[in-house]
């Protein structure tokens, strides 16, 4: 296992007040970009890196993101909160690869089984990183299930092998989540809340992502659902890098907490 350094450096940019924090299910502390100078993180086999990234949007001087850097182990669980306007979703649109930052990096390391990096990293591809964004089912489109997964899948090219292929990783994808046996039937918008959010997970890890990011993945359910989802999260993790945004830190920690004391009793 090799140790790796968490550098954290400030996230302020010239309109933002609030620091974005980082808390890994592979560390036991928070790792704050802002305050926390150097935190030790163990990195088992591979870890996402983001290094020195800054961030200014094209055509104005306005620095959105000043130098975070962060490592997140291969399946782990990692959630960054800060409040609304701290700059959670520009740091997921540079992850997910929707714009590009304007320096630093963002890239996979892999290591050998003692520790060393292996020589080059690989760049994070965007076909490669899932997103969830917030309330996903607004952008349901199809009035079955099956059209809503099969959405975007190629229809003309690609022959039977490539859609075999698919519709196995949309049956592991639905096995993921929960959702197997489940009626391809129905109609999306008829679903309960926590089961439109399986369903938006169960999209995108069709695919099998090497990073799953989730923005707000609990905004709008009920105390049940969320829960649920949580503890899918909790599941899902032993398959997946998941990342986390929320501004909501008090509402993940009940739930983790309740989540623990439901597993001692
Ligand atoms: N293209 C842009 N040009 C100028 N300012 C921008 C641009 N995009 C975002 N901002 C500003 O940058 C700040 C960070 O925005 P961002 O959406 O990343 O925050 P957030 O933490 O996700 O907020 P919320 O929780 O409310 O969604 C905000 O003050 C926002 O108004």
């Amino acid at each position: 296992m090799a140790a790796f350094t968490f550098t954290a450096s400030s996230l302020f940019g010239s309109r933002i007040t609030e620091p974005l924090t980082l808390i890994s299910s592979k560390s036991p502390s928070m790792l704050n970009f802002e305050r926390t100078p150097v935190i030790k993180i163990s990195c088992d086999y591979s870890c996402l890196e983001v290094k020195d990234v800054h961030y200014r949007p094209p055509g104005t001087q306005i620095n959105l993101l000043n130098g975070v850097s962060f490592s997140l182990p291969e399946k782990s669980f990692g959630l960054i909160f800060g409040q609304s306007g701290s700059g959670k979703t520009t740091l997921l649109q540079l992850l997910a690869g929707l714009s590009k930052p304007t320096s630093g990096s963002i890239f996979i390391q892999s290591y050998t089984d003692d520790g060393k990096p292996t020589q080059s990293p690989k760049s994070l591809v965007p076909e490669r990183v899932g997103i969830v964004f917030q309330f996903p089912e607004r952008y349901f489109v199809a009035d079955n299930v099956l059209d809503e997964v099969t959405f975007g899948w190629p229809r003309q090219r690609g022959g039977p092998q490539l859609k075999e292929h698919l519709a196995l990783n949309l049956q592991r994808a639905f096995n993921w989540v929960g959702l197997n046996g489940f009626s391809l039937d129905k109609d999306p918008h008829s679903l309960s809340g926590g089961y439109k959010r399986r369903l938006a997970l169960a999209i995108q890890l069709a695919q099998v992502p090497d990073l799953l990011i989730l923005d707000e993945p609990l905004a709008g359910l009920d105390w049940k659902a969320r829960a649920d989802v949580v503890k899918l999260l909790k599941h899902l993790k032993k398959e997946l890098t998941i990342l986390v945004v929320s501004h909501d830190l008090n509402l993940w920690s009940v739930l983790v907490y309740f989540q623990r004391a439901r597993r001692v009793s």
